[in-house]
């Protein structure tokens, strides 16, 4: 296995495997901001993600908790796969796209409520993903356990139908039985990812599925920033992402 010059930095993948690479965007690609729609998605992240799309043969997804037309509207790569919506949306790299639709009553039902709760304060914020909903409340932080609380009793008579994700700061109520670790099972079963060995980098909890999923198809699972994870490796902010994954795209254009 090659080895990277910054010891703080995983391992690169070895360069006998053939790989398949799946990351997260917020918080992971680009850094954690304080509304969803300020994020920036520079041109250097762009071609950094066409070029190791052109070296693995296709074999890169971004799996995220936005929706996929939200992250179209951001990285502009229409032929980049994308999992949305924790798993419950899906993007191949034809621009093929299906959405699950088995929750969207439930989540019709409960919508209106949520809806209320963030017309009664401000200083939170309401994404409407259209198959999950998504309860930001960055700005007011100290509302974390009521809002918590209200929200799984919305949904409580829901609850084979749906359910509440916690990530920073946010509050999503999505469909039940989807995650990023069916997202990644499900690109792992296509090509160009089937046969390939993942490798996942995210930062938040509900990138946990997919380490969970990774490290069952014995591949590289690295968790940025800290706090437990079932992940092996670390690396420490969306930079040291950009110069890790730089490291990798020299070793593959190594002849
Ligand atoms: O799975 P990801 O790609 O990491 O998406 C997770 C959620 O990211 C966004 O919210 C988070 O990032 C915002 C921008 O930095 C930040 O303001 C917010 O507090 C974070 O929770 C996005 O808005 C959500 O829809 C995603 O599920």
């Amino acid at each position: 296995m090659s080895t990277t010059n910054n010891k703080d930095m995983p391992e690169l993948p070895a360069s006998d495997r053939a790989w398949a690479l799946f990351l997260d965007l917020d918080g992971t690609l680009v850094d954690l901001v304080d509304h969803p729609d300020s994020i920036v998605v520079d041109d250097a992240l762009r071609a950094r993600l066409e070029t190791l799309t052109a070296l693995l043969d296709g074999a890169v997804a971004v799996i995220s908790g936005r929706a996929i037309d939200d992250l179209e509207k951001h990285l502009h790569l229409p032929t980049l796969a994308m999992s949305g919506q924790h798993g419950a949306e899906w993007r191949n790299s034809q621009g093929d796209r299906q959405i699950a639709g088995d929750h969207q009553k439930a989540l019709e039902a409960v919508r209106q409520q949520v809806k209320e709760q963030v017309e009664r304060d401000d200083a939170l914020y309401l994404e409407d993903k259209g198959a999950s909903i998504a309860l930001h409340y960055r700005h007011r932080p100290e509302a974390g356990d009521m809002l918590k609380h209200n929200l799984s009793s919305m949904i409580g008579e829901y609850s084979d139908l749906l359910e509440l994700h916690q990530g920073k700061f946010v509050f999503e109520i999505k469909g039940q039985g989807y995650d990023k670790g069916v997202a990644l099972e499900r690109f792992l079963a296509i090509p160009p990812f089937a046969d390939r060995c993942p490798v996942f980098i995210g930062d938040d909890r509900t990138d946990e599925d997919g380490f969970r999923v990774v490290n069952a198809h014995q591949g590289v699972a690295i968790k940025v920033g800290t706090g437990d994870s079932l992940a092996n490796e670390r690396l420490t902010d969306p930079g040291a992402v950009h110069a890790w994954l730089d490291q990798w795209i020299m070793q593959l254009q190594r002849p």
